[in-house]
């Protein structure tokens, strides 16, 4: 027999919210049960004194790289949630490069399963748009969409689903269940071999550049699709100043269109590469400083609609391989946050609510998130990231807690740190220190019972 542990009850004590109004959060039950001033410590409350601490909705990530099944040694199911819940974000959605791909329901449902049992964050399947990935035919996306993992966000992600017809379709496909194809923007064959930004950089490092062309044609491409078929394009990384305008233009069309920026594109620039570190090696390749600056300024005027990690975690082996044949992706869901505050508060550019709204609110109306809230609504799961802003800290490898170190940012001081996260009612992270797993798998059970 198995015992349920007890659902404790918390005093989320003097929180600054992100309109900077101060309140006490009550969380009970895995809800939040009151918002107010001086809510009372009751017996059998566990008080969480947070002052000075930000709290905000739960952070949604849209675009995370699980690797499970298939890729164990890279990231499991549990490691990549429990890196997940270290950086803030209380869900995710899990993107279909694994292997086998994530492109049936049972795929979709297993990936989901695993989420629900570690507990750590709500893990959401992203379904592949194609077979195996390959482009060659539509997946099960019927299936997966009325599957248990009932899915909506489709993408071959690591891919671009390169054929017009196959994309129209899938468009059309989505549109009827209200889903969304993510799009890994890039020409394949203007990118081929490609290994970092195309420029005089490139030239000067003798490595094969990457145009800004390969993404922008293609977001081009799919805007007018989008448009043509009345559905919603999302489009993953994107990464030049290009491509900022080209949907600033689809959405001053009323195109459906939303897009995503990552915290390394909104922080770093290729010239990171003349140390050859291949920590700086991803998809799409670092840019230019005017990218940065387009991509910051395309988030302020919410041409960029959100922040999406692209957690992509990589075993040691292929990192340290020289640049030509080493893997491209950093892991990113501990520091987002961190990057985030960096790249855009500690700049001016945007406020805590505009984070709030960018790493959590949009994203999870993108995904069509059901189990989220993202203003404390009395009722609602308590899903809330308590960030210490003043914090401001070398980031080391203390901070990941997934299985891969490929960060960019080891060594780096950056801004802002996860004091807490509660997923469900129940702090995953206390005191900046990620809960055991069995703890929190005992926690997802008692919620699995009471819902
Ligand atoms: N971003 C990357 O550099 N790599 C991702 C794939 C992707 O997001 O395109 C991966 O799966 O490793
Ligand atoms: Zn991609
Ligand atoms: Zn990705």
């Amino acid at each position: 027999m198995t015992t349920t542990p007890a659902r404790a009850t918390y005093l989320i004590s003097g929180a600054t919210l992100p309109n900077g109004a101060r309140a006490d959060l009550l969380v009970q039950d895995a809800r939040i049960t009151a918002v107010g001033t001086n809510l009372d410590e009751g017996l059998g409350i566990t008080t969480i004194d947070a002052d000075g601490l930000v709290a905000l909705p739960g952070l949604v990530d849209l675009h995370t790289h699980l690797r499970e099944p298939g890729f164990e040694q890279s990231e499991t199911v549990l490691t990549g949630s429990r890196a997940a819940a270290a950086g803030g974000f209380t869900s995710v959605f899990a993107m279909a490069n694994t292997m086998p791909v994530s492109d049936t329901a049972g795929v979709v449902e297993q990936v989901q399963a695993l989420g629900d049992a570690a507990g750590y964050a709500t893990v959401r399947p992203i379904g592949a748009v194609t077979v195996g990935l390959a482009g060659e035919r539509l997946s099960e996306i019927g299936a997966m969409a009325h599957s248990r993992a009932q899915v909506r966000v489709f993408s071959d992600d690591g891919k671009c689903v390169h054929d017009s017809l196959l994309m129209r379709r899938s468009l059309e496909y989505v549109r009827t269940f209200d889903g969304v194809v993510a799009q890994h923007a890039q020409d394949p064959r203007l990118t081929e071999n490609a290994q970092m930004n195309e420029g005089a950089l490139s030239s000067e490092l003798g490595l094969k550049g990457w145009p800004a062309v390969a993404e922008e044609s293609i977001i081009a491409r799919d805007v007018l699709l989008a448009e043509h078929v009345g559905a919603r394009l999302h489009v993953c990384h994107v990464s030049t100043a290009g491509s900022v305008e080209v949907i600033r233009w689809a959405k001053s069309r009323g195109i459906t269109v939303t897009a995503e920026a990552t915290p390394h594109h909104l922080l770093l620039t290729e010239d990171l590469i003349r140390s050859y570190d291949a920590r700086y090696k991803v998809n799409p390749p670092l840019r230019r400083d005017e990218d940065v600056q387009a991509l910051r300024e395309g988030l302020a005027d919410g041409t960029i609609d959100i922040i999406a990690t692209d957690h992509a975690p990589h075993p040691k082996e292929s990192k340290e391989a020289e640049w030509d044949a080493a893997s491209f992706g950093m892991v990113g869901l501990e520091s987002a946050l961190s990057v985030a505050q960096t790249a855009l508060i500690d700049t001016g550019l945007l406020s805590w609510a505009d984070l709030a709204r960018v790493l959590s609110q949009t994203p999870a109306e993108i995904g069509r998130l059901a189990d989220h809230s993202h203003d404390f609504e009395v009722g609602a799961p308590a899903n809330v990231t308590l960030v210490d802003p003043a914090n401001s800290s070398t980031f080391d490898l203390g901070r990941l807690a997934g299985k891969s170190t490929n960060s960019p940012y080891l060594g780096r001081t950056l801004s802002g740190r996860v004091e807490y996260t509660f997923h469900h009612g129940y702090p995953t992270v206390r005191a900046a220190q990620v809960a055991p797993s069995d703890e929190i798998a005992a926690q997802a059970e008692a919620w699995k019972a009471s819902n």
